[in-house]
Order: structure tokens, then C-alpha cells, then sequence
């Protein structure tokens, strides 16, 4: 409980992410743990914890100087006492007070952590340390792709820090690399987590500038956008030149950015990310010398102007953007030239196996480059992780329509060119034959005396590399390394197809038209993509209104406003996510504002006010409501499909069940015991033709479905951990057997369509009890009597999950006194408050309801449901609702699983 507790206060959401929990409850047991999750996963949050929990302090090893700022910038807007030690720190008194325990968290370099005096070391230990966490951990690996040798000096701290557990954390680690992490840091018997590496909020594209494309002002044309709608980008090129170049040219367009790269001197690099990471500049141009964890959240867009080194590289780069969760972009800008850039990344090489690896990586990465498939898939793939879909619909390969044609004749004379030299070339050679080239080379070899010289000079030589890719991708032709040198020759399967081809007849053989091939076709242009972006961030956004568009850019300003005069990051103030719920909701209270997911306490007590003030001054301003999420979710209802044409699919029975539910207003129970039925049917059964309905299209209340079935956010966050760790959907009994009992199949179907269909989360209820029932009936339906539920209206689905029908209720008896409920009073679900028991009028002293009574009580009662906190204060509902609102608010009280708690 105090893990969900801590995760509020201090972060300000209410819910843990796939393996947070497990990991910090395994660190607090005192078991090493090694955490492999993607960028922008909720690492961090795993070694934070436990120091707010335990109250003692937590070491952590990071890499870079800059990022340890950043890291602690952040966590002091948060309320956490953090610090770090290090060469900038100007403090003097940090140490001291490192020493003596005064921190939460302490972060450290790896070179610091093992030269400060065992006596630093013996004093913390003396108050208390609760786990020594080593930050980007694939370092410590020569395998990882940032190996640093003074990580590799970390066990030293093994033999002071005895039984300190260490949490290693990375987001990259092959299997090799992960078995040099524990090896290295001495782990004993470590708990091992390793995520998911989908990042299902970026959409990946490539842009290759084949036929000459400009493709700098292309680059210039995607940044503009991004700049023009004030979200940050990232432009990574591979030299310095390059970045140089890049900066120059959006500088003449008139683009302000950053720039950073090995040879500016440090103050100047420190300043680029200060105005960088500050939204000072929208736009950092660097080499990958930036951002190794550059913890900044907002950043919208990651482009990479050249192939980069490695598949890992890129993961990692690119995975910069969209750490908030929102929806971003990674774009790849490569031109052909830059897979001869070979012996550029060789120089650091030392060993022939080193340069192997390198090679080998450059090779995954042109891959990437080339694919003409599912790019997500390829790079789940890489790292080990099986999807069955072959279409994620956010990249661009799944989603610009593709033109494929029959091009065996062409493979046929590739193959043979490749096969005719000898198969001991790159593939210039094969392609020079075949375009007619009468080289040095090509003469010495008597290649021109080839009967195939010649015969494809139809096509321009990228033209011809292109189709190689996809040769060699769909295992015709196998690519051979030999130190920097590459052979490309015909494989066993590319013989086969040979062996049955004649000069004038071959197998079909269907391969895409590429950008590269397709010369009158346009690229896949960021237009596109941007519409797909749309996709991908989901529907709550697309629900916005402009008045609400507007409102969400001036609390933007407004955070910017408040992060200069805090002298703060405006993403350390709390996230875009965060500023859109608030943009949605316009909270009107403390109380209400501090339900938002990502309001903290910190972020509310110092905040709040002038929060408040603004959203009611702005919101009046653009003619707003507030407290708007119900004209919200009507908006999203309507942008969906109301027109009911997708009967098509569903059966007369699944059709009519549908529409009893959603145009005649009837509860699932209703439905299932319908009259007319010959014999009623199974509650979920109706459930699961509405969730049918929904996948078809049709339009579903989804609040109001969730109350019906009892699903709260918690729930749902508990079948998406579920998923995460049995790695696959295809069976629900897994699945189920990871989850509580009270969780049950209707609830994991419910789940799987809500994501399917790509809703909000926010649709779910975070709690059953707070929500205004009305506000979820269809429009025109108030079958609901404003009244609380004290009758016996809840029902089992097949499972025992309570089914609610919340608006066949008996009326409730009301206390003389107290004032009758409203139309939008608190719902109390009936399987939740059928042990009400309220008193008769004169029947019990009055308790009155103050926040010293309320708060009191609470202290003597662990875990206390509502309705017993107002049968307790005689059942004088509205005050206690407000007072507990304002505790709540206050981070007084919690609430978990329906039951508060004083925190
Ligand atoms: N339980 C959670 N609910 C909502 N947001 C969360 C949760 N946990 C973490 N986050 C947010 O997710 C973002 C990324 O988290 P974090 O910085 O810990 O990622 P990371 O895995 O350490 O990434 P990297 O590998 O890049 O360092 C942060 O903005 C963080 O506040």
C-alpha cells in the first residue's frame, strides 16, 4: 500500500508500470536485481522508491555529469531530497550532508564513487543505505556499445558496501552483455527483469535520398513542423561536419537551435543542453556525444541524418523521444554512401573480433535501413523479442501503401551477374556488369566479354543496390564480410531459382518497388506520416477542441513562465501529458487537481493556486467549462462511429443485445434476462457481444461499460502487467492465473478490445465510487433515480465478478436533515454498499464530519470503505465526500482498492 502511496506523493501516478513494483519490492528485500526495459520505460522509479520508503539513502552510479544534474533537478521538484557528487557540484556542503545521510538519493560518477574515502563510505553505511544502483549498466560490458572502463572498477564497492543491494539498470543488453553485468558487479542470485522493448508511442520512417532528393531541405522542411507546433527535436548526425552543416542550413531557414558536439568546449556544449533541455531552443543538433539518458520528456521527434553504427545505437537515440508517452516521431535520413562509411567506424578497433562486431552492426543497421517490412518488427526482433503481427501500423512500411511488382527478371540477371564474377565481389561489381561499365577492373577481369554485360543499364546503379537489399533480405544473396571488405554471393536458395530460370522465363518473383526504384513515385513524405502520428497518439487527443487546443498551449506558456521563475526545466515541472489531462479536465479544486495522473504533492502545494487560477481565468477566457471531462468523453464518443452500418458482421443477436445496451439504456442484466428471450442468457454473454460490437466499430459508453463490469483503471493496469509478464495474449489462462481473483476473464477481454481499438485509458474509471453516474448514461437516457444504491441490484458475471446496474436501484431512505442526494452525488456500486446500514432518522448521535474527525478515525481504522466512513458520520454523504476530497487532495489520505487510508 505505501508503494502506490509513495508512487502518488512523490511522482503523482497512480499506478506502477510493468515490473516497477516487483523490482522495488525485491530491492527493499535486500536481493540484487538487473533491469533490461526499454528508454523511457520508468527505470528510475525503481532505484527512487525504495530510498522514499526505506528513508534511507540511495546511492546511484551514473554516467555523465549533465544527466546526473538533470536527473537531480527533476527529483527536487518532485519533494525528493536529491544531490549529486561531482567536480560541478558548487555546494560545498553536499558532501557533508551526503555523508550524514541527509539525501534521498545520491548520484555519483563511477570514477567518483571508487575514490571516495572509505570513510564517506563507513559513514553512510552507518545511517543507513538501501541500494547502490549502477545507472546505463551495459557500460561495464567491452560487448555494450558504451563501454567505459571505470564502470568495470565497481565491484570494488562490493567488498565495502556489504549487503547493499545493487540494482544495475540498462535499457540495451544482449545476453552477453547482461551475463558481464552480473559477473562484474559480483550480483548473487540477482532478480532479473527484462521488458518489453516495444515503444509503442513512436512511429518509425526512413527517408533515403535516391535520385538525388534534397535531402537536407527535406530535414529543414520535418524540423519546421515540429518547431511550428513547439515541440523539441533531436537532428543526430554522424560527423561534426555534418552537424555543422545541418546547423548552418536551419539557421539560414531561420530555425534557432543547439548545437553540440566533441570539439565545443564544455561551457558552450553545458549551455546548449541547459536551453535545450529548458525549451530555451527547440532543437539540438548534435553528434551522439548528446543525450546519453537526457532525462527531458517532451522531446517529439528524433531524426538521424546518416545510418548510424549499430541497430543498439539507434534504439537508443531514437528512443529519446516520446518518453512522456506521448506520440513521436523517428525519422532515418540515410543516402547510399553512407554504408561505405565502414572503415570510419573501424579506426577504433583494436582487435579483428572488435572489428568484426563493428562490422556486423553496421551491416544490422543498413538493414534497418533498407527494409522494405515492418520496421518495429525488425527491431523487436534484433533484441530477441517474437510479435506476431507483421503490421504495427506505426512505421512507415505498414503504412504507405505499397506498390509491389513481379521483378524476377531483373533478380534473374542480378543473380547471374553475381554468380558470373565469381561471387567474391561487393555488389558495385555485379551492378557495374550489368550497367555496362567498361572499368579498369571490369576489363582486367574480362567481365565485359559477359553475355549479361550490359543488359540492365535501364536502370540507374541505386536502383540495382535496391533491389539487392531485398535480395539479400529475402535470402537470395548472402552478404560476407572480410575485414572491412564485403563479398556478396548467391546463396543456396538464390541457386534454386537460377537453376529453374532461363534468359527468357523465371519464376514470379514479388518484391516491392522502393523510393529508390520508383522514380515517378513521390517519397514517403513526412505528410504522411504525420497523419499516422494522429494514429498512434491515440483518440483522446484527437478529441480535443480548438478552445481546448488553445487552452493547452497557454498552459504550456504558463509552465514555461513557472519553470524560468523556479529556475527549472518546464518537463520538470510535470509532463505534456500531465498539461493535456489538465487542458481536458480544467479541474476546479485541489481536489480535483490532484487526481490528474502526474500531479505530485510538491507539484500541488506549490503549484496548485496559481494552477487553478489560471485554468478558471483561461477557461472562462475561451468560453470553457470546468470540470470538463464529461463533454470530453462525448466528444470522443462522437468522433467514433455513431452511425450503427456495422451490423454487417455482427449477428441479428449481437446487433440487438448492442442496441438494447446503448440506444434503449438497458444493463447488461437486463439484457441477459430480457423478456422475450425464450431463456435467459449468461450475463457474459452479453458482454461479449457488446466487446464484439465495439471491435466492429459500433459505439460504446465506455465509463459507463467499465462500471457495469466493475473494470477500474487498476484492474486494467493489472491485466497489462499480466500480459508483460507472460510475453503473449494468444491464451487468456495465463494470463489469468498471474492475475488476483477478483480480476476475471470479462475483465481481460474488456482490456484487450479497449486496447485493440485503440482507446484511452482514461475512459476506465480510476475508482468505481467517485464517478457521477449520470454523466454516463446515453444522451436522453435518466432511467437513474439520484439516489444511493442500498439495494440489491449487483449480480455475478460467469466468473464472480460483480455486474452493476446502476440505475435500477431502490431509493434509498435519506436521513431527515441531511440533504437529498443529486443527480451527480457519488454512485456507491450496489456490491459495494449493500452492508449500508442507514441509520433511522434520531436513531444515532450525529457525528459531524470536520477533517480533524474524519482524519482521526481514519488512523484507528485500517482500510475503511466509504460507505462505512458515512455510515459513521451518520450518513451525512456530501460533507464527508468533500472533506475526504480535500484530505485526498492534501495527500492526507489515499484510497486503494475502494478503502482509505491515512498515508
Ligand atoms: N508508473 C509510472 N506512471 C507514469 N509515468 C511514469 C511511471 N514511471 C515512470 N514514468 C515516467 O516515464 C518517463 C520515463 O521514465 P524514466 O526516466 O525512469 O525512464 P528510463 O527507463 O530510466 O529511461 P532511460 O533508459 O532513457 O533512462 C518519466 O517521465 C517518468 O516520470
Amino acid at each position: 500500500m505505501i508503494m502506490e502511496a509513495t508512487l502518488k506523493k512523490y511522482f503523482g501516478y497512480s499506478f506502477f508500470r510493468p515490473y516497477q513494483k516487483e523490482i522495488i519490492e525485491q530491492i527493499l528485500s535486500g536481493r540484487d536485481s538487473l533491469v533490461v526495459m526499454a528508454t523511457g520505460s520508468g527505470k528510475s522509479l525503481c532505484y527512487q522508491i525504495p530510498s522514499l520508503i526505506s528513508g534511507k539513502t540511495a546511492v546511484v552510479v551514473s554516467p555523465l555529469l549533465a544527466l546526473m544534474q538533470d536527473q537531480v533537478m527533476s527529483l527536487k521538484q518532485r519533494g525528493v531530497k536529491a544531490e549529486y557528487i561531482g567536480s560541478s557540484q558548487t555546494n560545498s556542503a553536499v558532501y557533508g550532508n551526503a555523508e550524514s545521510g541527509q539525501f534521498d538519493i545520491v548520484y555519483m560518477t563511477p570514477e567518483r564513487a571508487c575514490s571516495l574515502p572509505s570513510r564517506f563510505w563507513s559513514n553512510l553505511l552507518n545511517v543507513g543505505i538501501c541500494l547502490l544502483a549502477v545507472d546505463e549498466a551495459h557500460c561495464i560490458s567491452e560487448w555494450g556499445h558504451d563501454f567505459r572502463k571505470e564502470y568495470k572498477q565497481l565491484d570494488k564497492l562490493r567488498g565495502i558496501l556489504l549487503d547493499v543491494p545493487v540494482i544495475a539498470l540498462t535499457a540495451t543488453a544482449t545476453d552477453k552483455v547482461r551475463l558481464d553485468i552480473t559477473n562484474s558487479l559480483e550480483m548473487n542470485d540477482p532478480f532479473i527483469a527484462i521488458g518489453s522493448f516495444d515503444r509503442e508511442n513512436l512511429f518509425y520512417g526512413v527517408k533515403c535520398c535516391g535520385r538525388g532528393l534534397p535531402l537536407v531541405d527535406e530535414l529543414v522542411g520535418e524540423v519546421s513542423k515540429h518547431v511550428a507546433s513547439s515541440s523539441s527535436t533531436i537532428v543526430y548526425c554522424t560527423t561534426i561536419k555534418d552537424t555543422e552543416q545541418i546547423f548552418m542550413s536551419l539557421k539560414e531557414a531561420g530555425i534557432k537551435a543547439a548545437i553540440y558536439h566533441g570539439q565545443m568546449a564544455n561551457k558552450a556544449r553545458e549551455e546548449s543542453h541547459r536551453s535545450f533541455i529548458r525549451d530555451e531552443l527547440l532543437v539540438m543538433v548534435a553528434t551522439v556525444a548528446f543525450g546519453m539518458g537526457v532525462d527531458k520528456s517532451n522531446i517529439r521527434c528524433v531524426i538521424h541524418y546518416g545510418c548510424p553504427k549499430s541497430v543498439e545505437t539507434y534504439y537508443q537515440e531514437s528512443g529519446r523521444c516520446g518518453r512522456d508517452g506521448l506520440a513521436s516521431t523517428c525519422w532515418l535520413y540515410y543516402s547510399r554512401s553512407d554504408f561505405a562509411k565502414a572503415d570510419f567506424y573501424c579506426r577504433e578497433a583494436k582487435t579483428e573480433s572488435h572489428k568484426k562486431a563493428i562490422m556486423e552492426s553496421l551491416k544490422a543497421a543498413e538493414h534497418y535501413c533498407s527494409l522494405v517490412t515492418c520496421r518495429r518488427k525488425f527491431l523487436l526482433d534484433y533484441f530477441g523479442e517474437k510479435i506476431a503481427a507483421n503490421n504495427c501500423g506505426g512505421c512507415d512500411n505498414c503504412t504507405n501503401s505499397k506498390t509491389e511488382r513481379d521483378m524476377s527478371r531483373e533478380a534473374y540477371l542480378l543473380l547471374s551477374s553475381v554468380q558470373s564474377s565469381g561471387g567474391r565481389w561487393g555488389i558495385n561489381m555485379p551492378i557495374d556488369i550489368l550497367r555496362g561499365s567498361r572499368s579498369k577492373k571490369v576489363r582486367e577481369f574480362q567481365f565485359d566479354k559477359l553475355p549479361l554485360h550490359g543488359l540492365g543499364k535501364d536502370h540507374p546503379s541505386n536502383w540495382w543496390k535496391a533491389l539487392a537489399d531485398q535480395l539479400i533480405a529475402n535470402g537470395y544473396l548472402t552478404e560476407t564480410f572480410k575485414d572491412i571488405y564485403r563479398a556478396v554471393s548467391v546463396s543456396k536458395k538464390g541457386v534454386q531459382f537460377l537453376s529453374t530460370a532461363t534468359p527468357d522465363r523465371q519464376q514470379p518473383l514479388v518484391l516491392a518497388v522502393t523510393s529508390e526504384m520508383d522514380e515517378g513515385e513521390e517519397q514517403s513524405g513526412s505528410g504522411k506520416a504525420a497523419g499516422d502520428l494522429q494514429n498512434l497518439s491515440g483518440p483522446e487527443w484527437n478529441g480535443f477542441s480548438e478552445a481546448e487546443e488553445k487552452l493547452f498551449r497557454l498552459l504550456l506558456d504558463m509552465r514555461m513562465n513557472l519553470a524560468r521563475c523556479s529556475g527549472t526545466a518546464p518537463y520538470a515541472i510535470c509532463s505534456d501529458q500531465t498539461i493535456k489531462k489538465i487542458a481536458r479536465t480544467r479541474p476546479s479544486s485541489k481536489a480535483r487537481l490532484a487526481i490528474i495522473d502526474g500531479v505530485n504533492q510538491h507539484f500541488l502545494t506549490t503549484y496548485g493556486d496559481y494552477i487553478l487560477e489560471n485554468i478558471h481565468l483561461l477557461s472562462q477566457g475561451l468560453n470553457l467549462s470546468l470540470d470538463g471531462e464529461a463533454s470530453i468523453q462525448a466528444t470522443i464518443i462522437e468522433k467514433k462511429n455513431t452511425v450503427p452500418n456495422c451490423q454487417r458482421k455482427l449477428t441479428p443477436a449481437k446487433f440487438e443485445a448492442w442496441k438494447m445496451w446503448h440506444e434503449n439504456g438497458l444493463c447488461i442484466q437486463e439484457i441477459a434476462n430480457a423478456p422475450g428471450r425464450p431463456a435467459p442468457i449468461k450475463e457474459q454473454t452479453v458482454i461479449n457481444y457488446l466487446l464484439e460490437a465495439a471491435q466492429e466499430g459500433l459505439e460504446i459508453n465506455w465509463t459507463r461499460f467499465c462500471v457495469e463490469i466493475g473494470l477500474t483503471r487498476m484492474v486494467y493496469e493489472e491485466v497489462q502487467d499480466a500480459i508483460s509478464k507472460v510475453g503473449s495474449r494468444e491464451k487468456l489462462k495465463p494470463i489469468k492465473d498471474e492475475l488476483p481473483e477478483h480480476v476475471s476473464y470479462v475483465h481481460i477481454k474488456a482490456c484487450f478490445t479497449i486496447k485493440d481499438i485503440g482507446m484511452s485509458t482514461d475512459i476506465i474509471p480510476a475508482d468505481l465510487q467517485s464517478l457521477k453516474s449520470c454523466e454516463n448514461r446515453p444522451e436522453g437516457l435518466h432511467l437513474f433515480e439520484a439516489s444511493i444504491d442500498m439495494g440489491a441490484n449487483s449480480s455475478l458475471d460467469g466468473n464472480g465478478s460483480p455486474l452493476v446496474c446502476p440505475h435500477t436501484v431502490s431509493s434509498p431512505k435519506i436521513l431527515a436533515g441531511t440533504k437529498q442526494p443529486r443527480v451527480n452525488d457519488v454512485l456507491i456500486p450496489a456490491w459495494k454498499s449493500q452492508k449500508i446500514d442507514v441509520p433511522e432518522e434520531g436513531s444515532q448521535i450525529v457525528v459531524e464530519a470536520t477533517r480533524t474527525k474524519i482524519l482521526e478515525w481514519l488512523r484507528n481504522h485500517d482500510g475503511v470503505a466509504l460507505s462505512d466512513i458515512i455510515k459513521h458520520f451518520n450518513g451525512s454523504k456530501e460533507s464527508v465526500i468533500d472533506v475526504l476530497r480535500c484530505l485526498e487532495s492534501e495527500f492526507l489520505i489515499f484510497k486503494k482498492n475502494d478503502l482509505y487510508r491515512v498515508l
